[in-house]
């Protein structure tokens, strides 16, 4: 059965992720003759997980329809560190490549720091180095993280103007907690970040115009910590048991209890549907963004603003 909401609008983040694919293959048009050649992501997965692969999938799948070269890089969870560092200096090495994303997270004897320090800034299409990191904290122009990125899109779609709004973000991952808090104060939103040792948290969101859950906990954010009206972004993707699919089924779920916060929010992100697709959109205008900066070329009039 599908989630009923209640006097929430459900944010449709498939579409808003095809319009946003849209933008990026015009881009691409725009973009080819003068690189000559198209622009390049190349995906490195350690590991058989198979949350991971389904993304993987998707974003070969979604690259190849904007008119981009997809490399996927597969290897063994046994690779030594050496070796996986060795696959990215060789994609640092090959102009043809604008685009690096080593998916995470990696197996417990790799150092996923030493690994993602290896990638080429101008080619970390994740906004995951050090250095990404620091032009986002000091407002200088780089490659943003891909799935805030896509929160704060929504957040704008939802609400507009975003300024003065309180913002509570659940989690502090590099990937995720710690940019979605700089780029929604990037729109001069109020921010609380919080993590698992923060106190009263059902009380800060209770505050909160906007929550961003991502916490990795299934259905973690009740009904009842949600402001009347507030925006829900979801990013929490937990594969959980699903009884009533029979013997085996599972499902996947976020870190919102839906069907509770859809009743109190004003817009709320489902899952899936919601942000997963946006990650995957702002992925593609990374590598396209990644592409025309390398070339020293102006930014594709279909992706301005985005
Ligand atoms: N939709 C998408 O596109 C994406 C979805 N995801 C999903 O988002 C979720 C988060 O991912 P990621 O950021 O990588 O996860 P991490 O596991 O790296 O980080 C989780 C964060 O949540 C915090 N946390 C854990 N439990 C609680 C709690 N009870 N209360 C408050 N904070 C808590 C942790 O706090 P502490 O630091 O104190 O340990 C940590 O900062 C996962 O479900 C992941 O699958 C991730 C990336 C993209
Ligand atoms: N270096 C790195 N960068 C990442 O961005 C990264 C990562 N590692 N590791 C794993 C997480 C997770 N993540 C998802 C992105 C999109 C969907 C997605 O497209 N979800 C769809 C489909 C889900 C399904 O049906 O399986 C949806 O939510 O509708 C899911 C998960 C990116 N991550």
């Amino acid at each position: 059965m599908k989630p009923v909401p209640g006097a929430a609008s459900v944010i449709d983040g498939k579409a808003a992720a095809a319009l946003i694919d849209s933008h990026v293959k015009a881009g691409v048009a725009q973009l080819e003759s003068r690189l000559g050649r198209a622009p390049c992501l190349a995906v490195v997965l350690v590991g058989e997980d198979p949350a991971s692969q389904v993304y993987v999938r998707n974003k070969v799948k979604r690259t190849e329809a904007a008119g981009m070269r997809s490399i996927e890089i597969r290897r063994d969870a046994r690779i030594e560190e050496a070796e996986l560092v060795g696959i990215v200096e060789a994609l640092n090495a090959d102009d043809a490549v604008d685009g690096i994303l080593v998916q995470m997270p990696l197996p417990g004897h790799i150092d996923p720091y030493r690994v993602v320090e290896t990638i080429d800034p101008d080619k970390d299409v994740d906004g995951l180095t050090a250095t990404s990191a620091g032009r986002l904290v000091q407002g200088a122009p780089g490659l943003r993280p891909c799935t805030p990125s896509g929160c704060v899109w929504l957040a704008r779609q939802a609400l507009g103007e975003l300024s003065g709004k309180s913002v509570v973000v659940i989690g502090r991952s590099i990937l995720v907690g710690k940019p979605a808090a700089f780029l929604f104060l990037e729109q001069n939103c109020t921010v609380m970040l919080s993590h698992s040792r923060t106190l009263d948290l059902p009380e800060h969101c209770a505050r909160a115009d906007i929550v961003v859950a991502a916490a990795g906990r299934p259905e973690m954010v009740k009904g009842a910590w949600i402001k009347e009206g507030a925006c829900v972004l979801d990013v929490g993707i937990n594969r959980v048991d699903a009884p009533e699919k029979g013997e085996g089924g599972t499902k996947l779920v976020g870190d919102v209890a839906y069907d509770e916060a859809a009743r109190r929010a004003g817009f709320i992100t489902p899952v899936p549907g919601g942000i997963g697709p946006m990650t995957i959109a702002f992925l593609l205008v990374n590598t396209l963004k990644a592409a025309a900066a390398r070339a020293g070329l102006a930014q594709p009039e279909a992706i301005r603003g985005l």
